[in-house]
């Protein structure tokens, strides 16, 4: 978490922002979807009485049609009890709930699996273990989550007796199989040989424990391992704190302290808690030492002080904001994933091991280009920095399903082979929405090459929350336009601090109003304004203002439009700045989320009624930033008509338009004019043979702005996804406008995609 500092990395999200991300609109980061018709009286009878009878009717027949006709097969439980929450020890159930909506959420970001999170309020093993024991026929998999230790081991070793589906305890073995990825190649890159390799573990633990034996199993020897707790070393024929699972691991050793034990160590494994690990203890370690400060969410030291007393340290930590990410999360979405395709009665040994092994070996692969981005610049490449693939990594869902599958099925555990498993990779690709990792991509870029941003509407609360969270990220200066006393009394008022790193300028005071006003002047001489019409616009327009800066390479993009209307937002910023040469201005609305897709929408701002060529510059445009955002194009231009059906001055421009795009020859797939129903429904495509597009159209070029603002509109107020834009694109410089209603992540979002337009350029 954060400390105000304004070193990026160790800045990256404060309390505050945690806390209203997690009370903004619906709290909480889970709800329910429905995905079957529920509209007539007839899709009632078919999904409820009496329809729903027949699938109870085949079930009780036959249990392992509850696969074939509920959400069992897709759905994990993630329980807990809250009393080992994170490293911040007992917090109890409900505290812990939002991390287990969390680790729901990712289940589904990650690996498309359903779950919901049950937070179980005892600490009684008998009550816990019944109370999941019984839930288990809704469950497909139980993923035990923040359960202290030493009841986890009891609870899952006895619910993985009573139940016939995978119950896993992250904290062990998702942790265990991530962290043994990770030390399997750091030491291949230190040329250290598993069985040779001297380790301390600090913690003896659910997850520390679990990490010793999948090390074990790997080829670590008992002889050259001690665990440590809070008493210190876990010595033979010591007697307090200890328990069986300790016992199994007690070494003989004259050591004692953590310090003594890490004398000379190769590794040193924690999953303890913060601040664990001092320098001193770092320093006595070999040479090139391996340093897995693992605890949550802070680590036992700081990548920076363990880099400070070893430079030639291999360190990784369980947080995204540093290099060698080990975070369970990078095993469990996937594990249950290739478990529960398979219907595996359990997750086992060569399981784990298949999986620790796909982890360890996509780290050694090339990286491709979109991780690259995601990488805040630098060009990853296995070594001491990237030992471990990241977490956002497009590849892990079709590489670790299978291998788990495989493992599944050759150990004679799954109840549903798959025959295929090369086709079983492909549709896994397919699961997932490339948006959200395009976007994350360009998250990262803008980090890797921070921009000046400026905030039109600076006096404004949001902006200026967004202004701070925009430097907090890393993206850049933000520079606030507004009355600089009025802006410091809303950050002080908000407790945001004194404004480092923010610029704030009075467009009045400002000592470039003369330079705009000319720059303004001879362009809108022509156009009907008088030297004193831009004189006023630039000191009394803050719209005009930045987009003078932006124009004239004083900032590098601009956003506005919380509180003005779009239209007079286009017109100020058309003051200043131009499509771009031989380009088209228009405006592109991404719906996300829309079953698992993303739908690109054009033109959602600009062209009231394009012409046939316009139609054609706006599908190329739309076209390529669907491509950058990570989808193969397939566009639709749109209209009530398909093919020739009805005649209309409107739908013989979309076909001009088509015939357009033929002549030139694009690289991408298109078709028109057509309706939605052929666009978007392979059964009404059908009726069209001829039809070009190879599947469902993916950008949707509208036949006016009415339609395409109405339906950008319409989708998410009827529970259709969300929606990002309208972005602005094809402008010679970069502009964007935010919502009136936009939230602070959102203003965030849009300032950073605006700066992100000045990286392609
Ligand atoms: N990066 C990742 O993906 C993951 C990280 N973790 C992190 O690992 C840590 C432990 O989690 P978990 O195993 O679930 O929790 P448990 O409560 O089961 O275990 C905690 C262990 O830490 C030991 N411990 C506490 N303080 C110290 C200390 N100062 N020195 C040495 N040992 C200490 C405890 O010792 P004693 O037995 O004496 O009480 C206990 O053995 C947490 O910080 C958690 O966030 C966990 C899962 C995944
Ligand atoms: C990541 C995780 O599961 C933990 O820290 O507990
Ligand atoms: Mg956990």
């Amino acid at each position: 978490m954060t400390n105000g500092s304004s070193d990026p990395r160790t800045a990256r999200v404060s309390a505050e922002e945690a806390l209203a991300l997690h009370a903004s609109g619906r709290p909480g980061k889970l709800e329910t979807r429905i995905s079957k018709p529920l509209t007539t009286a007839r899709d009632l009878s078919l999904a409820y009485s009496p329809g729903v009878a027949e699938p109870c009717l085949r079930i009780h027949r036959d249990p392992a049609a509850a696969y074939d006709y509920t959400t069992k097969g897709n759905m994990v439980a993630v329980v807990s009890n809250g009393t080992a929450v994170l490293g911040l020890g007992n917090l109890g159930a409900l505290a812990g709930k939002p991390v287990m909506e969390g680790k729901v959420a990712l289940f589904k970001r990650f690996a498309d699996v359903d779950g919901i999170d049950l937070c179980i309020s005892t600490e009684n093993i008998d009550e816990f273990v019944n109370c999941v024991r019984y839930l288990g026929p809704s469950f497909g998999g139980i993923n035990l989550e923040d359960i202290k230790a030493p009841e986890c081991f009891v609870i899952e070793q006895r619910l993985r007796e009573l139940m016939d589906i995978p119950v896993f305890h992250d904290d062990q073995h998702g942790t265990a199989i991530v962290a043994a990825a990770g030390l399997i190649n750091a030491c291949h890159l230190t040329g250290r040989d598993l069985a040779r390799t001297k380790l301390v573990v600090n913690g003896a633990g659910a997850a520390a424990i679990a990490g010793v034996e999948l090390l074990k199993a790997l080829g670590m020897r008992q002889e050259n391992i001690l665990l440590c707790d809070t008493k210190g070393v876990v010595y033979q024929g010591r007697t307090e704190g200890m328990n069986q699972w300790k016992s199994a691991h007690a070494a003989t050793t004259s050591a004692r302290t953590l310090a003594e034990a890490l004398e000379g160590a190769d590794v040193f494994f924690g999953l303890s808690v913060k601040g664990a690990l001092t320098q001193e203890m770092v320093r006595g370690m070999a040479a090139r030492p391996i340093i897995f400060a693992l605890a949550n969410p802070d680590p036992e030291i700081t990548p920076e002080a363990a880099r400070a007393a070893s430079p030639e340290a291999i360190i990784a930590t369980g947080r995204s904001d540093y290099p060698n990410q080990v975070n369970n999360v990078l095993g469990f979405p996937y594990i249950f994933r290739g478990a529960l395709d398979v219907r595996a009665s359990t997750i086992n040994e060569r399981m784990k091991i298949a999986a620790a092994q796909a982890l360890a070996q996509l780290a050694r692969e090339d990286v491709p280009d979109e991780v690259n981005a995601a990488a805040a610049g630098n060009r990853l490449r296995f070594g001491p920095d990237y030992i471990i693939p990241n977490a956002f990594d497009p590849r892990l869902i079709s590489r670790l399903p299978p291998a788990v599958a495989k493992a599944a099925m050759d150990s004679g555990v799954a109840r549903h082979p798959i025959t295929d498993l090369r086709k079983y990779a492909r549709e896994l690709s397919g699961r997932l929405d490339p948006t959200a990792n395009a976007l994350d991509a360009i998250m990262e870029s803008v980090r890797a090459e921070p921009r000046r941003v400026v905030f039109a509407e600076g006096e404004e609360e949001k902006i200026v929350r967004a202004a701070v969270a925009f430097r907090n990220a890393g993206y850049g200066t933000p520079v606030l336009i507004g009355q600089e006393d009025r802006v410091r009394a809303t950050l002080a008022t908000l407790g945001l601090g004194d404004g480092n790193g923010i610029e704030i300028l009075n467009a009045r005071l400002s000592q470039s109003t003369a330079r705009y006003t000319d720059f303004l002047y001879q362009r809108q001489q022509r156009r009907g304004l008088l030297l004193r019409d831009c004189q006023r616009l630039v000191n009394q327009n803050r719209n005009v203002f930045a987009a003078c800066m932006v124009a004239t390479g004083e900032a590098d993009a601009m956003i506005t439009g919380l509180t003005r209307a779009t239209s007079v937002c286009l017109e100020d910023i058309g003051r200043a700045i131009d499509p771009a040469p031989g380009g088209i201005a228009f405006g592109l609305t991404l719906m996300v989320g829309i079953r698992g897709a993303t739908i690109f929408i054009a033109d959602t701002l600009v062209h009231f009624r394009p012409s046939a060529e316009q139609f054609a510059d706006i599908a190329v445009g739309a076209a390529a930033a669907a491509r950058r955002l990570g989808h193969e194009p397939r566009v639709a231009l749109l209209s009530y008509s398909t093919f020739g059906s009805q005649i209309s001055a409107a739908g013989n421009a979309i076909r001009d338009a088509v015939a357009i795009l033929d002549g030139r020859g694009v690289d991408f797939e298109y078709d028109g004019e057509m309706s939605p129903d052929v666009a978007l429904d392979e059964s009404y495509r059908a009726l069209y043979p001829f039809c070009r597009l190879t599947g469902p159209a993916n950008v949707l070029i509208m036949p006016g702005l009415h339609s395409a603002l109405i339906t950008s509109r319409l989708a998410p107020r009827l529970g259709g996804g969300g929606t990002i834009g309208p972005l602005i694109m094809g402008l010679s410089h970069a502009a964007q406008l935010v919502p009136m209603d936009a939230t602070v992540s959102q203003i965030v979002d849009i300032a950073t995609l605006a700066a992100h337009q000045t990286l392609q350029r």
